[in-house]
């Protein structure tokens, strides 16, 4: 079990910081990215303060999927009709810059492939 770390957006979801929050279930988070990559960027992320993907186990399984799901009425809530990106950064690697589990909707303008 990896030890529980605070991150901001363990603040967000306790609205002790302001977020421009688009989703919110009783599992579930989704808000506007503060620096975005995109026309449309936004975050969705479980109020578990699961800190990366690899540290998902199968007793997360329910929720991965409730993730997923949101991602995609987000995005459609979006009027992300002609398509969207989404991204899971995990580890330094990956990018991760906030250890708390997120995916990434990026959508408005033309993907590249590959990623950098
Ligand atoms: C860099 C990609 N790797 C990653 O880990 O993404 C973390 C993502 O979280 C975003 N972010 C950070 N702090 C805040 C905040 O206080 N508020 C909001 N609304 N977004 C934030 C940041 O811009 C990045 O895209």
């Amino acid at each position: 079990m990896s030890e529980i770390t605070e991150t901001i957006f363990s603040k967000i979801i306790r609205r002790e910081i302001p977020a421009d929050i688009v989703y919110e279930d009783e599992l579930v988070l989704a808000f506007k990215d503060v620096n975005p990559q995109a026309p449309v960027h936004i975050l969705v992320i479980p109020k578990e303060p699961i800190a990366k993907l690899a540290d998902a186990e199968s007793k997360d399984h329910a929720l991965m999927g409730h993730l997923l799901l949101t991602a995609k009425r987000v995005a459609q809530q979006a009027g992300l009709e002609n398509g969207y990106r989404v991204v899971i950064n995990t580890g330094p690697d990956g990018g991760q810059t906030v250890y708390h589990l997120h995916l990434h909707i990026l959508g408005g303008r033309q993907m590249k492939w590959p990623p950098g």
